[in-house]
């Protein structure tokens, strides 16, 4: 079978839900035979540098063996970040089907963030149309494996090649389907997804309404105060006043507020600052156009109109427009549960680095990216390179999705794959050929022993393994993580974006680069700068980045449009 056969069969796969035929289960990896990796371990490709940084791609102690994570590690270091509740809300479930409109089809380069458009320094371009819909970088034909490892540590021959990074992206996207939706109180419901579309319950403004506080005026003036049966001033009209207020006669005005109805036979809206009044008279200097400053009934929309699309994120202002056309609850998806799974006994969860041990860098950041992308994180664990409490965290979550740190390589103290392997878990995605990040890994879990929840139908969960390097782990969030996530959710995938490389950017011989950039000009000369200090396990560059640029296999030039990645956070 050729690669883009293979390829397209994982595809297929992948989109019809059947499982793959897995290896047997291979004996639990025992910390004795540390020594072992080294025997399996392929190059890690070559190595660039394109901003004069380190790329990190090796590791000092690769060549002897030494230093492996539990000499002289401490055991039971488990530990969590925080736990949140368990609960969803108290929702009521309406349907078991999809919820949104977004579906979970192939996912367009520029996908990830809720929040397309938003930008720091300049705005990004829409993608050139060759980019929607997944692009194919030419140099990123399949089979290309040069500079992969192979994770299970049997040679190239046993195992497929990695998909290119759209390839990855598209497979994640389509990897699940939609959680059922739940009709929940508007309290409950930011951060979901539309399950259906929004359709207005009213005309909005529902009556006639003043824009401006001033008087309601009948005719072209001047204008007297309009009055009551007994001769008095008639009181002005406020907002929220029950009653309707009486018919104005042609040359009567009454005083009246922001927000309050119109009286039938009112023309036009004075604003207090233009009226003079003289005794009993009203003038101004330049008579208002018939229907100035009155918010007529039904301007913004008419009952039953669609105000929004189903699969759109529920924002505080979809929170406030739901409100307005009348809404006290709706029909959405729920966010995505995430639980975090921290591996690594180097770690140290607070103080200075020391004696050989590092501070834990995405424990602190996974949880917040997670949630940026629509996730909502129940715990992050923190579990050291244990791999039964490994096993035991990964067989008993109710999680949706569940998402490792480290540990998907196919080092001495890296379980991850092991521990899927005895769990019979499917590989949807393993590797994937992308810098950084390239030994990410999808697997699907299948569905929880015990799912949350009295009559709550099980359904299949999900693992995003990130590899341990800072950037690689971000990488693997944008590539797997977040389209993942939109599937569950049900949302629309945002439209692709496309930025101008103003600076040459080296790009890996077959591999896509995910570059650290900031937007530098505005306007159609926004051009994106990529960063320095962007090696994989460095922080310096992405935490002052605005975007990161899909770099393609080769590299760009400057002047060239390349897809932008929105960054989650
Ligand atoms: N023989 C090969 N070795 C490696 C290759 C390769 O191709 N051949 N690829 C390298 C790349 S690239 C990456 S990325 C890592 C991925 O390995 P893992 O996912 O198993 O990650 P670890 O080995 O656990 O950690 C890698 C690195 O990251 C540090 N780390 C881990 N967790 C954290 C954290 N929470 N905060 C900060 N830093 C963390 C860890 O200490 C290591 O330095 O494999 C390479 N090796
Ligand atoms: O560079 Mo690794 O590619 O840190 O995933």
């Amino acid at each position: 079978m050729s690669g883009a056969d293979e390829l397209d069969e994982a595809i297929a796969l992948a989109n019809s839900g059947r499982t793959r035929p897995e290896p047997p289960p291979a004996p639990r990896l025992k910390r004795i035979r540390r020594i072992e990796w080294g025997e399996n371990a392929e190059s890690a490709g070559s190595a660039m540098d394109p901003m004069g940084e380190p790329q990190d791609h090796g590791r000092p102690d690769e060549a002897t063996g030494r230093g492996g994570r539990d000499a002289g590690g401490e055991r039971g270091r488990h530990g969590e970040y925080g736990r949140h509740g368990d609960k969803r809300d108290g929702a009521e479930r309406t349907s078991g089907g999809r919820g949104g409109a977004g579906g979970t089809g192939p996912v367009p380069p520029g996908h990830p963030g809720e929040r397309p458009g938003r930008h720091r320094n300049g705005p990004p371009q829409h993608a050139p149309d060759a980019l929607r819909g997944g692009v194919h970088h030419p140099a990123e034909g399949p089979g290309n494996t040069e500079g992969s490892r192979n994770a299970e540590g049997t040679g190239n021959s046993a195992r497929k090649p990695p998909p290119s990074w759209c390839e990855a992206v598209a497979l994640a996207a389509s990897a699940a389907t939609v959680l059922p939706a739940e009709t929940v109180p508007l309290a409950h419901a930011l951060g979901r997804t539309l399950a259906t579309p929004l359709r207005a319950l009213t005309d909005l403004p529902s009556f006639d309404t003043s824009a401006m506080d001033g008087w309601a005026v009948s005719g072209p003036g001047p204008w007297e105060p309009a009055r009551a049966a007994d001769g008095t001033e008639r009181p002005g009209v406020l907002a929220g006043d029950r009653s309707e207020p009486p018919q104005l006669a042609d040359g009567e005005a009454v005083r009246i507020a922001t927000g309050a109805r119109i009286p039938p036979g009112t023309s036009a809206v004075l604003r207090s600052e233009a009226a003079q009044r003289t005794g009993a008279r009203l003038r101004t200097a330049t008579p208002p156009q018939p229907g100035t400053d009155i918010r007529p009934r039904g301007q913004e929309c008419r009952k039953g109109d669609e105000l929004l699309p189903a699969g759109l994120t529920v924002t505080p202002a979809v929170l406030g427009l739901a409100a307005a056309a009348g809404y006290d609850e709706l029909s959405a998806v729920p966010r995505p549960r995430a639980e975090v799974l921290v591996l690594g006994d180097e770690l140290l969860h607070r103080g200075l680095p020391r004696d050989g041990r590092i501070r834990d860098a995405l424990g602190p950041m996974v949880e917040p990216w997670l949630t940026a992308l629509g996730a909502e994180v129940t715990v992050t664990r923190l579990l050291g390179d244990d791999a039964e409490a490994l096993h035991e965290a990964v067989a008993t979550t109710t999680a949706d999705v569940v998402v490792t740190t480290g540990g998907t390589a196919s080092g001495p103290v890296d379980h991850l794959q092991p521990t899927l392997r005895r769990l019979e878990a499917q590989l949807l995605v393993h590797g994937v050929r992308v810098r950084p990040g390239h030994p990410m890994l999808l697997a699907a879990l299948g569905p929880a022993t015990a799912p949350r929840g009295a009559g709550k139908q099980p359904r299949d969960r999900y693992l995003v393994g990130l590899p341990g390097n800072p950037l690689a782990a971000l990488s693997g969030l944008v590539t797997l993580a977040a389209p993942l996530l939109r599937a569950l959710a049900g949302r629309t995938e945002p439209e692709a974006r496309a930025a101008t490389l103003g600076a040459e950017v080296s790009g890996h011989p077959r591999d896509t680069r995910l570059v650290p950039v900031r937007y530098e000009g505005s306007g159609i000369r926004a051009r994106i700068r990529p960063l320095r200090y962007s090696g994989p396990a460095m922080l310096r560059g992405v935490a002052s980045c605005d975007a990161l640029a899909v770099v393609p296999p080769g590299g760009g030039a400057p002047g060239t449009d390349v897809p932008v990645l929105e960054v989650p956070w």
